[in-house]
């Protein structure tokens, strides 16, 4: 039987690819084998000896200690893509929340609730009217920075609003530059697309090239009366330079999905609860994604949409499997080859890859291996992982 301890609201839809049979799922299992997780900070918190990987029904992983797991053989997954459509529908509706000041004058009605006098209250529509009529998208330039799987979907629907569309990804994948349309220009470096763009969405992960890096010196560089939607993470954002920039006009709006006490006092602010991932379709999606991968690596070993591992499939044929973990140095795999030659163990298949500083190898054996060949491997320099699978 495998453990799976979940946090926050994972859809059931994900949950049930757990078989009852083999798994149990609960929010309060001792000793898991695996966490699912969305947005509960892992940091600082104890985690158990027995987890063997951490799946994040989500993008962002900056919740998990990534390097921290790393060298203990702990796989971090995340669920590239899931919710992207999600954020971008949240996006689209924050680009016209900015423009056409549809929060205010939706208080504004409200606050005329008590108002029974009929001509009065036409006079009061009238003179909200006037009060919070706005602009509009089209022919407004966007700057979307970071454009993987949510700023790709937002750059080219923002072209068929009308927009001009500037992106900035100085580490774009290839697989994300086929997403996106060749409509969408692309700037240089940051400081342009700020100087250039009327609304700003940041599409890029909380990692320390991009913590505080809107501030006050790129706000500096940031188009008069500019609107900046920031759904990515709160993090990005040095906040007190956004609200000295929103009170001396610099920028007119910032909408965003991550409210803080000094951020909801500002009438310049439009705050969300961290929704742009709530909808039941991105829920259901991360989940089914994340206990997919956390099935296929418990029951195979085999890695896919890891944040710190290789990716590495090997079809389940026969034999017994064995998968390890090492520092990415010569000479591990070989002398693990050579261990297994010495103990007369025949290997059937194998498969090994490698990601910046670590290796991962899956194994097929003719012979079960035992507790004995499990320790052997482990005392291999440079091997911090083994599993028998
Ligand atoms: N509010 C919410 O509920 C949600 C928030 N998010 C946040 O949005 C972020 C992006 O999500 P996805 O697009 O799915 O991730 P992604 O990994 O597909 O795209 C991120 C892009 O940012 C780029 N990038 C990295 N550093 C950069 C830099 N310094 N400047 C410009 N570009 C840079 C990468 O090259 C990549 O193309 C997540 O990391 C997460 O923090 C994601 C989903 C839901
Ligand atoms: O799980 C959630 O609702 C948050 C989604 C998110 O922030 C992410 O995927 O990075």
């Amino acid at each position: 039987m495998k453990k799976i301890r979940t946090y926050n609201n994972i859809a059931e839809k994900g949950l049930s690819i757990f078989a009852t049979d083999n798994y149990q799922v609960s929010s309060s299992t001792e000793a898991p084998d695996a966490i699912l997780l969305r947005s509960h900070k892992l940091h600082d918190e104890p985690l158990p000896e027995s987890v063997l990987a951490v799946a994040r029904a989500g993008a962002g992983v900056n919740n998990i200690p990534v390097k921290q797991y790393t060298p203990q053989g702990i796989v971090v997954f995340n669920t590239p893509g899931a919710n992207a459509n999600a954020v971008k529908e949240l996006v689209i509706a924050s680009l016209l929340l900015g423009s056409r000041g549809i929060t205010q004058s939706m208080s504004y009605v409200n606050g005329l609730v008590n108002e029974t006098d009929k001509a009065e209250l036409h006079k009061k529509v009238e003179l909200g009217k006037k009060q919070y009529g706005g602009s509009e998208l089209s022919g407004k330039t966007l700057g979307v920075v970071g454009l993987g799987a949510i700023g790709a979907k937002i750059a080219n629907l923002a072209l068929d609003l009308g927009m001009n569309v500037i992106g900035y990804d100085p580490k774009l994948s290839v697989e994300a530059a086929w997403q996106l349309s060749s409509r969408v220009s692309r700037a240089e470096n940051l400081n342009s697309l700020l100087a250039r763009s009327d609304y700003i969405t940041l599409h890029v992960p909380a990692i320390p090239a991009t913590t505080g890096f809107i501030n006050e010196e790129a706000l500096s560089a940031t188009k008069d009366g500019a609107k900046i939607i920031n759904l990515a993470r709160g993090e990005l954002v040095n906040e007190s330079d956004i609200i000295a920039a929103l009170d001396t006009g610099k920028i007119s709006a910032y909408i965003a999905d991550f409210p803080s006490e000094a951020l909801i006092k500002h009438d310049k602010v439009i705050l969300f609860p961290h929704l742009g991932a709530s909808t039941v379709e991105a829920e259901e999606n991360c989940s089914v994604m994340g206990a997919k991968q956390l099935v296929d690596f418990l029951e195979n070993g085999n890695i896919v949409n890891s944040v710190n591992f290789p990716t590495i499939s090997m079809e389940r044929t026969s034999g017994y499997r064995l998968t390890f973990a090492n520092d990415n140095v010569p000479k591990v795999l070989g002398t693990v080859l050579t261990l297994l030659a010495e103990l007369n163990i025949n290997v059937l298949d194998m498969v090994n890859k490698s990601r910046d500083d670590i290796a991962y190898t899956i194994v097929d054996v003719e012979q079960q291996p035992t507790l004995d060949l499990v320790e052997q491997l482990s005392a291999v320099e440079h091997v911090f992982h083994v599993r028998s699978v």
